[in-house]
């Protein structure tokens, strides 16, 4: 059975659950080594390769799908995932995912995992090569001497060796760039806003700022993400910066660079070298640097050698079928970690979890401003991240359609919703217990659940009252005035309403005081009974509830 069930997730990655349980079905839209398709097929997951569609082609075949494997060149838009109705992830077989929109992918309840490590010595190596290439301008002296010109005279190079990298950004592909560099007797000096001075340190090489790097560079390759921070970081004014006669290399992403501003750049000499694996608009058919003096391309080759292509098909093929078969999640972008192991003991806390959200949910409604989820026992061992996923879930689920565990935090960040974790090691009353704590603005009201063997969700505490309620179907809440036969006549009023009782749990608060009811039936609650059963003697409320 999958771990994300409509049950577990409150309505999120629901719908085609029965789909689902029987196989899911995965859509490789992008080329991708064989292996990808293999364990696909060996896991038990039905695939589909098919590559080379048009946006419009795609769209007219996700909705079949509950994964989608991808690398660049699968554009994941919203107006894609718009009509990807059945989809609960996205594997990227490679590193960026600016092909993918990450927001709409979680606000439908999708996610979006990458391979972030398979690839990144290949593409430093890239990097290397088209350094090299750049020194030596090898890609000209080529095609010069192929052409029969043997222009031995042409073809002056420089040296690496003492020569100064400076690497624009120096995270997994930056310091496997800087170590091969240090290699070559280079000097690395880096510009990257998160690496640590211990880090730096560590690799051997100098951080730097911006400015220092472009004063100082005589080769700079970039390695950073396209964020909002780093689109144009190499700029018209930052090439007009830079120490004349650099060379520039980037296999990170296109828009890094100004495009336009590099040529003029390359044109003028300030810049005598650069070397573009990656281009604002890919392919990259038409640029205009092309055939610029001292330009060197390559269309998109960072990560295509077999060593790399092996091994993001196996790791994003492994992954989501983890993630579809079992609930694993490892290198999600918009959900955490939960490994495969792991899963299968959060299960029951999650279905806990998105329970205790469920019912805090239909009881309080638009009153819960935020909420409080604590784990104690053997419930504090495990990873939070999902039990409060779960949580916020249930709760939302109540109102929305589309929340999910993927979702759920993002929409109760949007939604003002204070979401507090606290973990408490040892042991309380139980084993292993889960509370919520919902702050509404007539205060705190709180429930609790806990396992029995383990496995089986049960209600322990609901507002201050100690209750043994599991809690599933249709049930009706009641709080009433704890008198003499009120049981009674409520047993009376749902057996002459037809509807059949399944469990019967009370608590009260004190003898003769206020007391609980939670009534499990086999049928939902009609809006004329909870009229009824309110006008009973000694009623103070009743919500009908469904899980
Ligand atoms: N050409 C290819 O085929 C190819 C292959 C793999 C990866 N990539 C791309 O290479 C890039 C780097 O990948 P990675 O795995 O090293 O990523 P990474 O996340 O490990 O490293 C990125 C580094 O950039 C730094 N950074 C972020 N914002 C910055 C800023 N404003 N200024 C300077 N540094 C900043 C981060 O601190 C981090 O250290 C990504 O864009 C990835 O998509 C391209
Ligand atoms: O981010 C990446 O992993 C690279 O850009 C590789 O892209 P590709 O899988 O399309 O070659």
């Amino acid at each position: 059975m999958p771990f994300y069930t409509q049950e577990q997730l409150g309505s999120g990655l629901r719908r085609n659950t029965e789909h689902q349980m029987t196989q899911p079905k995965v859509l490789i839209s992008d080329k991708m080594d064989p292996r990808a398709a293999a364990i696909f097929r060996e896991r038990g997951i039905q695939v589909d390769e098919i590559t080379g569609k048009t946006p419009e082609e795609l769209a007219a075949i996700i909705g079949d799908y509950d994964g989608l494997a991808i690398r660049s060149s699968t554009k994941a838009t919203a107006k894609l995932l718009d009509q990807a109705t059945n989809l609960k992830v996205i594997g990227r077989a490679g590193i960026g995912v600016d092909n993918v929109d990450i927001p709409a992918a979680t606000a439908r309840g999708i996610v979006v995992m990458n391979t972030p490590f398979g690839n990144s010595i290949t593409t430093a190596e890239h990097a290397i090569a088209l350094m090299f290439a750049l020194a030596r301008q090898l890609p000209e002296a080529d095609a010069s001497t192929q052409a029969g010109k043997w222009e031995k005279n042409r073809f002056m190079g420089v040296e690496l060796t003492a020569k100064t990298l400076g690497l624009i950004g120096a995270g997994n592909i930056g310091s496997i760039v800087a170590s091969r560099a240090l290699g070559l007797k280079m000097k690395v000096i880096a510009f990257d806003p998160f690496l640590s001075p211990e880090r730096a340190l560590e690799l051997g090489i100098e951080k730097v700022e911006l400015d220092q790097l472009l004063a100082r560079a005589d080769f700079i390759t970039l390695h950073t993400p396209l964020t909002d921070q780093t689109r144009g970081i190499l700029s018209r004014e930052a090439l007009a910066k830079t120490k004349k006669g650099v060379r520039i290399i980037n296999c990170a992403r296109g828009g890094l660079i100004d495009e336009a501003a590099l040529k003029d750049a390359l044109e003028s000499g300030q810049v005598a070298g650069a070397a573009l694996d990656v281009f604002e608009t890919e392919p990259a058919t038409a640029s205009p640097l092309f055939g610029t003096p001292g330009f060197v391309s390559t269309p998109h080759l960072g990560a295509s050698t077999t060593e790399a292509q092996v091994n993001v098909a196996i790791q994003v093929a492994e992954q989501m079928s983890d993630f579809l078969l079992l609930g694993g999640v490892t290198n999600a972008i918009n959900m955490p970690s939960l490994s495969a192991e792991e899963a299968p003991r959060l299960k029951p806390y999650m279905a806990l979890a998105e329970k205790l959200g469920r019912l805090l949910g239909q009881v309080l409604g638009e009153q819960v401003r935020g909420v409080s989820i604590e784990v104690e026992g053997a419930a504090a061992q495990l990873n939070q991240k999902p039990i409060t996923g779960a949580v916020l879930a249930g709760l939302m689920g109540t109102y929305s359609q589309t929340v999910n565990m993927v979702n759920a935090p993002v929409l109760a960040k949007e939604r003002g919703l204070d979401v507090k974790e606290i973990r408490h090691e040892r042991e309380g009353d139980y084993q292993t217990l889960v509370r919520v704590t919902a702050s509404t603005p007539g205060g705190e009201r709180c429930v609790s659940g806990t396992l029995f063997g383990n496995a089986a969700p049960r209600l322990v505490d609901i507002f201050g009252v100690a209750v043994e309620a599991e809690l599933g179907g249709h049930m009706l809440y009641i709080v009433n005035n704890d008198t003499p036969g009120f049981i009674g006549k409520l047993g009376t009023a749902l057996g002459q309403a037809g509807l059949n009782i399944a469990t019967f749990n009370l608590g009260r608060r004190a003898a003769g005081g206020e007391a609980v009811a939670l009534v499990a039936v086999d049928d939902p609650v009609p809006a004329e009974l909870v009229q009824q059963l309110c006008a009973l003697d000694g009623v103070r409320e009743v919500v009908p509830l469904n899980f």
